[in-house]
């Protein structure tokens, strides 16, 4: 069982293995594996070329054998023959024609190794002789002595005998004999009859038997008597092998016992020995087989030496064909060599460039488990050194990706982590790869944090208010037009609103710009707290700020938001641990009625926001065909007043003040008039409104204040008495301007005095820049000009400004005394004033007074003097000198 749970792993260590043997290495195996097998097949070949050597030898030796035995037993049928034939027939004495020499001559032609066949006589004398080569002498004559006669001679039971060799005198031929003895009819001796071998007729059987072979033969008897040799050679023919060491050992062997089929039934067959040749003492194999029982032997040898050389021969080719072989492999692995190489510096050259990608790549097998990473992944999610602490990629505790991004599609925004934990917003995307034979994964990484920061950044820069974070121009203006796109396909309402905080600059010169910064952040709070999610709430710039309402029910929701607005600035707003308290204006513009395109509802909200903060600020306008048309117009006397005075199209009229009892004039208010030459005449309220926007009321105020005081001279130089001047000054000359310095000059100019001058002044001015204004007034009234409080009644009436400011003239508004005496409340509330100035220690003046009832009513409630249509209207200077220097004079 554990066994089977193991194979798996065993299989992949195999495949490992597998990668790890380098073709190299199995080359030089192979290399070592064809040596082996080289000197396997040169040892196995040693064997089988002995065997077949030792085979061929036996065999040869066996048949050289059985050759000269049958060459022996014609002969001996021969002998047998003439034994018979002259036992029979009793040579000597027959008379009849007995065996004759032709008969010799036929019987040894029968047999081809013999060279004659004899017969000698008890004396050894030639009985008959049958050779081949007639004319020679017969071998019987020299060889009394011979061992083939003897051996007959002294025994009688000899059989065949085989003599030794002999150099044969008669032939000069190196021979042997084969011989039987003959018998006398009582068994005396008689002779022999012997068959004479010549050595070179058994060299040539021998050779014609062995036909190419590099074999040696010889055929000796067992007393050690070499009988023939081959190749024939003389001197070892008179060798004696008697010591021979070799033929000892051979005829030490069991003689071999043949059946008559020529099997061997007994003894042991020739066996190839190693021996020491007598003949040319070289180291050879001998294979020794018996002839016959004939106690000869025939030995096949071959020279070691050759047999080696034919080993060697062999050898050659194994050699060749290994070292063949050996190139082919070392070729082989040449080329491998330099391919692998090839691949290395490829792959070298390709993870160089993988790894120089500056962006994070991982190889993924098909688990998620990371394989290989490139230095910028290893960098980017803080892997690891060693790779064997890499987890899986995908779905474990430290896994890079949540999920794995489509194989091949388009790179996915994820969250990737990295290993420290932290986290990184990167483009993934996943694509299939064989990656060392098998399928794998490639994710790529691209760290996109810093463009989204960056992308973040512009988008601020471009898209949010640097101060308030709000939504900018350019952002509101895409949101607008986006959202009035849908509205024109869906056809449902929008609006705008466009809010101007009131009197901003006041705080900005109190709190300085910082001051106005944090005021505007504060505003911009509350009024995104006030927009709905899919509004748009904006900074125009300033202190302006814009409300796109996207999708409204009508005006009246706009104005319920609108509402909303100006109630968000009931609670004062905390600016550097101060509490201010904030108003703002708002213009409200609505689409599709008010404008259709994003520029004309800005446009038209914000006419209705002017619109609204003139007629007072902390409201609430709302754009209509009037607020256009007095917009248009309002731009049209900015441009036009720009020069009026160069152009003497503005004039001073002076409306007279008089006595309340006597009549008299006793005081005139300079009134700013400008008759335009196509316009015609434009109101005062109109145009000074506009000459405070555009600064030359600066200007102004010092032309009109150097008229009057130009006037009272006149005036004084005409009737003979002096005449104070009233003279209107605003907010802007109060602020901005060396307003003590002007006057003086103005006073001195025209030479009167301080008290010929007055300067009128309306609450609002007291309202802005008290500081200022503080302060101016003091200058002021240092060079003994007196002061009044114009329109007193309206606005703030704060009767703090009274006690605060050293007034000395109070000027009840129109408004009251117009409704005199018939309107209760102006009629109490004129009591009080004039009550209250006179508590005061100040003099009263009642604007408007246009019939004799106004004036008795005004008279009787104590009111000094009076102003209005009943005791003249503003008239140009020269007209009101005329009438007003005539009336007194
Ligand atoms: N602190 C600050 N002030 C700004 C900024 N941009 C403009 N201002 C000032 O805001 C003031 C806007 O003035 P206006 O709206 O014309 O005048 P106002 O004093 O609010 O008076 P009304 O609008 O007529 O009630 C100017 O004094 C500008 O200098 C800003 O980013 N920060």
């Amino acid at each position: 069982m554990e066994r089977i749970l193991h194979f798996p792993e065993y299989c992949v260590r195999l495949a490992k293995l597998r990668y790890r043997i380098s073709p190299l290495l199995s080359g030089y195996i192979l290399i070592t594996l064809i040596v082996l097998a080289a000197l396997i097949e040169a040892y196995v070949s040693y064997g089988v070329l002995k065997a077949e050597t030792d085979r061929e030898l036996t065999t040869f030796s066996d048949m050289v054998a059985r050759n000269l035995q049958r060459s022996v037993q014609e002969a001996d049928v021969i002998l047998r023959h003439v034994t018979v034939a002259f036992e029979d027939e009793q040579w000597l004495g027959y008379s009849g024609r007995g065996l004759q020499s032709d008969d010799f001559k036929a019987l040894s032609e029968s047999s081809p190794e013999v060279a004659e066949i004899f017969l000698l006589g008890a004396d050894s004398k030639l009985i008959r002789q049958a050779d081949k080569r007639d004319g020679r002498k017969p071998i019987g004559e020299a060889s009394a002595e011979s061992d083939f006669f003897r051996v007959h001679r002294d025994a009688q039971d000899v059989g065949l005998f085989v003599s030794d060799s002999f150099l044969d005198w008669a032939s000069g031929e190196v021979s042997f004999v084969v011989s039987r003895r003959l018998n006398h009819a009582d068994g005396r001796f008689a002779g022999i009859v012997g068959a004479r071998f010549t050595a070179s007729k058994i060299e040539g059987l021998v050779a014609s038997l062995l036909s190419g072979k590099p074999f040696a033969a010889l055929v000796c008897k067992t007393n050690g008597r070499l009988l023939a040799r081959h190749p024939f050679s003389e001197q070892a023919m008179s060798l004696d092998l008697s010591a021979d060491p070799g033929l000892a050992r051979a005829l030490a062997k069991p003689r071999p016992v043949l059946g008559e089929d020529g099997q061997l039934i007994g003894g042991m067959q020739g066996e190839v020995v190693e021996l020491v040749s007598p003949v040319d003492h070289a180291v050879r194999l001998v294979s020794f087989s018996w002839i016959g029982s004939l106690p000869v032997l025939v030995g096949v040898s071959t020279r070691q030496e050759d047999f080696t050389e034919r080993w060697i021969g062999r050898l050659q080719w194994i050699g060749i064909t290994s070292l063949l072989a050996i190139v082919v492999v070392l070729v082989l692995l040449r080329t491998i060599h330099l391919q692998l190489n090839k691949i290395q510096r490829e792959k070298r050259r390709l993870e160089t460039i993988t790894d120089a990608v500056r962006d994070p790549w991982l190889i993924l097998d098909e688990d998620g488990t990371i394989i290989r990473a490139n230095p910028a992944a290893r960098r980017e999610l803080c892997l690891p050194e060693a790779s064997a602490h890499w987890s899986n990629a995908l779905n474990s505790e430290k896994s890079v990706l949540d999920r794995l991004p489509a194989l091949d599609g388009a790179p996915e925004k994820q969250q990737c982590r990295r290993y420290d934990g932290s986290v990184f917003p990167a483009e993934a995307s996943a694509a299939r790869l064989q990656w060392q034979g098998r399928a794998m994964i490639m994710l790529q990484l691209h760290n996109v944090e810093e463009r989204e920061r960056y992308q973040a950044s512009l988008m601020r820069q471009a898209y949010c208010d640097e101060v308030t974070g709000l939504p900018n121009r350019a952002l509101l203006a895409e949101r607008m037009a986006r959202g009035l796109a849908a509205a024109k396909r869906y056809g449902y309402f929008c609006g705008l609103l466009f809010i101007d905080l009131d009197h901003f600059k006041r705080v900005n010169d109190s709190l300085g710009h910082a001051g106005g910064d944090a005021l505007l952040r504060k505003v911009g709070e509350r009024i995104k707290e006030i927009a709905r999610h899919s509004d748009t709430a904006a900074r125009f710039g300033g202190d302006e700020f814009v409300i796109f309402l996207d999708r409204i029910s009508g005006r009246s929701e706009a104005v319920k938001c609108a509402q909303r607005v100006l109630d968000a600035f009931e609670q004062p707003v905390l600016v550097d641990d101060r509490h201010l308290v904030v108003s703002a204006t708002v213009g409200v513009a609505l689409f599709p009625a008010d404008g259709d395109t994003p520029e004309q509802l800005l446009k038209n909200a914000d006419a209705a926001m002017y619109e609204a903060k003139a007629r007072g600020r902390k409201r609430i306008g709302f754009y209509g065909r009037e607020t256009g048309l007095r917009i248009e117009r309002h731009l049209e006397l900015d441009m036009a007043l720009r020069g009026a005075l160069e152009r003497r199209e503005i004039w001073v009229a002076y409306q007279p003040i008089v006595d309340a009892h006597s009549g008299e004039v006793v005081k005139a208010e300079a009134l700013l008039r400008w008759t335009h030459p196509s316009l015609g005449a434009v109101r005062p309220d109109e145009f000074i409104a506009i000459a405070e926007e555009n600064g030359s009321i600066l200007d102004l105020g010092i032309w009109v204040l150097q008229e009057a005081c130009n006037l009272s001279r006149e005036f004084k130089a005409r009737s003979g008495r002096s005449l104070k001047v009233s003279v209107n000054v605003s907010a802007a000359q109060f602020k901005d301007s060396d307003l003590p310095r002007i006057v003086d000059r103005a006073l001195r100019r025209a030479g009167i005095t301080p008290e010929e001058l007055e300067l009128e002044m309306t609450e609002s001015v007291l309202v802005s820049h008290a500081e200022a204004v503080n302060e101016r007034i003091d200058g002021v009234k240092q060079l003994g000009i007196s002061l009044a409080l114009d329109d007193f009644g309206t606005g703030y009436s704060s009767l703090s400004y009274l006690t605060r400011f050293p007034f000395d003239t109070l000027k009840i508004d129109r408004a009251f005394v117009s409704r005199l005496p018939d309107h209760l409340p102006s009629l109490e509330l004129t009591k009080a004033i004039v009550a209250m100035a006179k508590s005061l220690n100040l003099k009263v003046v009642a604007e408007g007074v246009e019939d004799e009832l106004q004036a008795d009513t005004l008279r009787s409630m104590g009111c000094e003097h009076l102003q209005g249509y009943l005791f003249g209207r503003p008239v140009d200077r020269d007209t009101f000198l005329d009438s007003c220097c005539a009336t007194t004079g």
